[in-house]
């Protein structure tokens, strides 16, 4: 019996009419983007020649089948209390399919062609998504409400598919949220190994994002996680290979600072916050300052969380300024990354602001009474 009412809550995105526009104006950019770091802005709109390749469609599905069966490899591990994951780790698939890579290198796998594969491998990989989000779409029809995401289910099927209906949607052990926001895609972009590398290393972290425990698994993130990530997340390095960028040394030690600096202050505030929501008591956590709230849990009030309210996404969009800098300042595409991501961050704190005073009501007011900045101290 397909479920008529799941959990509702207020649209976001601009409501349905913002998602038919996000569904096509997200791909429409992301190949925008591949084309123009290659040749500059495309003047026409590339022919299905330059888009479609059975040699792309082969390996794209191989690299999907090479990850999920890393994924499925049979190991229980507690993933978070109460929520067991049947799967390998996300680190140990990292190494392995690096493993494989080289294996495959050594022994003549024309990987060299790659980058001009990039298109068409764009191409299937966007196919995917809007097959792969119609199968979630006609799952969740005949899913419990209970498994129904609080946004996702307004009724209106293109903000529905947009969104995703369900919250986890599996088939057996096989978590399919789980397994596309951390594997195809992010180990796919991996030219930013220690991004790429860290979030796998601590992937159960990922247990507790917003992505994981309040949107739906629709287009949204389907696409994000196995489209968007890997092809534009990725385009710098896609720039500088067809723009060499002349980079001396006393430049690129700064950029490795500012990374270092980003990745200081992201690793930092993201762990004190694991540490402290998995054991307020722990030594590493134990002396800071906290806020008590209605529902038993506390609020960080010191610490990287008194600083500022979200102290991970300023580490975050310093390293992403640090990953644009050595393609110098003559274009303005590099910079795409820091662009977006400093508005998805913007948007995303607005939304998780929302959902937290829903918690927390009076106590997250008396947070944001004493941490008044939320992403850049004294200036947002
Ligand atoms: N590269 C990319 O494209 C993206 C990267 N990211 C990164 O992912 C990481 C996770 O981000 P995200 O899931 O958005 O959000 P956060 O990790 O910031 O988690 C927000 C949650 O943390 C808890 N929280 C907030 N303030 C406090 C406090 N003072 N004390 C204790 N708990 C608090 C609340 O949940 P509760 O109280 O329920 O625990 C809140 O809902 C970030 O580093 C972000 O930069 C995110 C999106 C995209
Ligand atoms: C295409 C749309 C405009 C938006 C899609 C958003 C998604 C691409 C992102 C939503 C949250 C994400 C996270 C990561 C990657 C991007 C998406 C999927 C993340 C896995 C990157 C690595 C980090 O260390 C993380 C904390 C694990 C991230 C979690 C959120």
């Amino acid at each position: 019996m397909a479920p008529t009412q799941g959990p509702r809550a207020p649209l976001e995105f601009g409501g349905p009419l913002g998602a038919a526009a996000l569904l096509l104006l997200l791909p429409a950019t992301m190949f925008h983007l591949l084309l123009a770091a290659r040749s500059g802005p495309p003047a026409s709109l590339p022919g299905l020649e330059a888009l479609w390749s059975p040699r792309a469609l082969l390996l794209w599905l191989a690299w999907l089948g090479l990850q999920a069966a890393l994924y499925y490899c049979r190991r229980a591990r507690r993933a978070a209390p109460g929520l067991t994951l049947r799967c390998g780790s996300g680190f140990q698939a990292l190494v392995l399919t690096a493993l494989l890579v080289g294996l495959g290198m050594s022994a003549g796998l024309p990987l060299g062609a790659l980058p001009e594969m990039l298109l068409p491998l764009a191409f299937v990989a966007t196919l995917t998504a809007f097959i792969f989000s119609l199968f979630l779409y006609m799952k969740a029809q005949v899913a419990p409400v209970s498994a129904l995401a609080p946004g996702g289910n307004s009724g209106n099927p293109i903000y529905d598919f947009f969104l995703g209906r369900e919250l986890n949607p599996r088939i057996c052990f096989f978590d399919f949220k789980y397994f596309c926001e951390l594997r195809p895609g992010l180990i796919g972009w991996v030219c930013w190994l220690l991004y790429v590398g860290d979030a796998l290393w601590h992937e159960e972290a990922i247990l507790t994002t917003m992505d994981i425990t309040h949107d739906g698994f629709g287009f949204m993130l389907a696409f994000g996680d196995i489209a968007w990530v890997p092809f534009t997340y990725s385009l710098q390095a896609q720039f500088l290979l067809h723009h060499p960028q002349p980079l001396e040394l006393p430049m690129a030690s700064v950029i490795c600072l500012i990374n270092a600096i980003g990745y200081y202050i992201f690793r930092g505030a993201n762990s004190q916050k694991n540490t402290f929501r998995k054991n307020p008591s722990d030594p590493r956590v134990a002396g800071l300052e906290t806020i008590s709230t209605a529902t038993g849990r506390k609020l960080l009030v010191s610490g990287w969380w008194g600083m500022v309210r979200h102290p991970n996404y300023l580490g975050d969009l310093i390293m992403a300024l640090a990953w644009s800098l050595p393609c110098g300042v003559s274009h303005l595409l590099p910079y795409f990354y820091l662009l977006y991501f400093t508005a998805l961050l913007v948007h995303r704190e607005a939304r998780d602001e929302r959902q937290c005073l829903q918690k927390y009501g009076l106590a997250w007011q008396e947070y944001c009474r004493r941490v008044p900045y939320r992403i850049m101290p004294y200036i947002y």
